[in-house]
């Protein structure tokens, strides 16, 4: 397998780690990573392919203002016809590593006329739709060794992290096209219908995607602690007379045109981190694991081969 030992040479530094999962035309947040190393994930045992525009499709590790990032550039969709187990394995494979903090970010559309293109939003809570009905990465036998059968997901959204994230939207001067909402999963791959966007307006949703949901699922799960951000990269249409129509290259568009602000307000979140505060479930010990047979045999991740733990861990 591959070497991860450049990441874990230390485990107290490791202790340490960030991991940041880039959406959809926000690769770019990995650029701002320096001495990086970088796996394609496609020389990943148990990784999917990202097969999506703007998802390069590369872990990557690296410092960022000092404290160990590993970021995803590119992340896996439902819609991609991965299972929930698949896209969210980079998630539990980030816990065994001894990541504490994880940082999401998606590409999302706009339910709230008062949130415009190029906004972003902090999300306060998520509505999980094909959760709700049942597609969730939690469903099967429990891992208990990652957390309990019937997780608790008020709360999931780090308040001391959202605060310290609008602070920082203030010092960058941001703060006027910065704001709290609820994002909303959905399946995908279509963009809304009008009937579809009005009925997720009227349910109190400030902003719609196609991911995130399952990953903030899974790392609650296991006690990571969660900040998670929308770019808004478009308007849902909810009248039938609006005749614009969303694509996929205007989200992309979007990403390119905020990339400096969130390079800048992620680093410096990054760097305000009171990493070892987290206060989920005791990680001592997730190194010196050997391969975990329950995530296979399970079916939880297929594919997973953490081999020898220590600075041998490779997958
Ligand atoms: O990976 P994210 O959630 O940022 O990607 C969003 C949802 C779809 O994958 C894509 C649509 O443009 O952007
Ligand atoms: N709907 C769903 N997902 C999205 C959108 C949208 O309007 N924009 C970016 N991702």
């Amino acid at each position: 397998g591959i070497s991860l030992s450049p990441l874990i040479d230390s485990q107290d530094e490791y202790q340490k780690a960030v991991a940041i999962i880039c959406g959809s035309g926000l690769g770019m947040l990995a650029d701002a990573l320096s001495n990086q190393d970088a796996f394609k994930y496609s020389e990943i045992p148990g990784f999917p392919h990202s097969t999506v525009q703007g998802h390069a499709g590369r872990l990557v590790f690296g410092e960022l203002r000092g404290k160990t990032c590993v970021c995803m550039q590119g992340r896996f969709h439902m819609y991609e016809g991965h299972s929930l187990c698949k896209t969210t394995f980079p998630v539990r494979v980030f816990k065994l590593l001894g990541v504490d903090t994880l940082i999401v970010t998606n590409a999302a559309g706009s339910l709230d006329d008062s949130l415009r293109p190029g906004d972003i939003m902090i999300l306060k809570d998520h509505i999980n739709f094909p959760g709700l009905c049942g597609l969730n990465p939690l469903c099967g036998p429990n891992l208990d060794r990652f957390g309990p059968r019937f997780p608790a997901m008020s709360g999931c959204y780090d308040a001391g992290l959202r605060r310290i994230a609008m602070e920082i939207g203030k010092q960058l001067g941001v703060a006027e096209v910065m704001t709290e909402g609820v994002y909303a999963m959905v399946g995908g791959p279509n963009f809304e219908s009008i009937a579809e966007a009005r009925l997720l307006h009227r349910l109190g949703v400030d902003a719609v995607g196609m991911s995130t949901a399952p990953e903030v699922v899974v790392a609650t799960h296991c006690g990571l602690r969660v900040f998670g951000l929308s770019l808004i990269t478009n308007k849902v249409v909810k009248s039938y007379d609006d005749p614009e129509a969303v694509d996929h290259e205007a989200v992309l568009a979007v990403g390119r045109r905020r990339a400096q602000t969130l390079q800048s307000l992620v680093m410096e979140l990054v760097s305000r981190l009171d990493i070892n505060n987290n206060t989920g479930p005791d990680q001592e010990g997730a190194l010196t694991e050997t391969c975990p047979d329950d995530l296979i045999s399970t079916g939880h991740t297929e594919a997973l081969q953490l081999s020898e733990a220590g600075s041998d861990v490779s997958v």
